[in-house]
């Protein structure tokens, strides 16, 4: 046996016996969202390496193991190629967390994003994994003109906690409005989740509902987090590091 294989398994080996004893759970974290929405960048971070801005788009599925803090982490990184995207669903019984990453300054896919988002937690909302939405690249997304409505209502890029999802406007996204979609808030009421009553509200134009008739909102038992971040300027990663480790 060559000496490099032999130094891989030797370093496998290690690395299962110090989990037995220094970790305190294991977590199984499947990454799914569209192609070149930050998946693998996203993976890379949280195993403590750098931004690359030159990535290879993932063929299939690439699996990773590391520490993070406390915890052993096993993540599916998939591709989200269209001719991929039916392998995501085979890694939901595995998953403890799924993660959905949407590229937010895409304007051209967001719609495709949400759709397949709202198929996503359809399929796996009897399961209750929980679910953490990441919308990335806020760095990309021009801010307009500073004033002080901005700075109070499109600046917390924070994970929801008391809000009301009634009150916040609709808009139909355009790439001079994006800047919105900082605000977890905004990316909320435009996907249909209403994380304070637990519901999401599933859009009429979406596959699985009959069309122009209103289905009732889906009851949501599992957590769901949502983040806007930026894997290139660090934005908001530790927040969602933090609370990956919490569930
Ligand atoms: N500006 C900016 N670029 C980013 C950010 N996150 C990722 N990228 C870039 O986006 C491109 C695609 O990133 P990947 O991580 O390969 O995307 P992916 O979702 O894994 O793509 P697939 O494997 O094809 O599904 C790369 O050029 C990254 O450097 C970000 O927050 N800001
Ligand atoms: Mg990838």
């Amino acid at each position: 046996m060559h000496w490099r294989y032999l130094k891989s398994w030797v370093e496998l080996l290690w690395y299962k016996v110090a989990s037995f004893f220094l970790f305190q759970k294991e977590l199984s974290i499947a990454v799914i969202g569209l192609q070149n929405s930050g998946k693998t960048t996203f993976v890379r971070l949280l195993s403590g390496q750098p931004f690359e801005g030159d990535t290879v788009p993932t063929l299939g599925v690439q699996m990773d193991q590391f520490a993070l803090g406390n915890n052993s982490i096993k993540v599916y990184d998939l591709a989200g190629q269209t001719r991929f995207q039916p392998l995501w669903e085979r890694c939901f019984d595995k998953a403890d967390l799924i993660v959905y990453m949407i590229d937010l300054s895409d304007v051209a896919a967001l719609e495709e994003s949400f759709a397949k988002l709202i198929r996503v937690i359809q399929m796996t909302n009897d399961d209750k994994i929980p679910l953490l939405i990441i919308g990335n690249k806020t760095d990309v997304i021009p801010d307009p003109p500073m004033s002080r409505e901005y700075l109070t209502k499109y600046l917390p890029e924070t994970l929801l906690n008391d809000y009301n999802y009634e009150t916040i406007e609709k808009c139909k996204l355009e790439k001079t409005n994006l800047h919105q979609l900082k605000n977890v808030e905004v990316l909320s009421k435009q996907l249909g989740l209403d994380l304070r009553n637990h519901v999401l509200h599933i859009p009429l134009q979406c596959e699985d509902s009959a069309w122009g008739v209103p289905t009732e909102p889906l009851p949501l038992d599992r957590d769901v987090a949502i983040f806007t971040v930026s894997c290139k300027t660090g934005g908001f990663i530790q927040d969602v590091i933090d609370w990956i480790v919490q569930i």
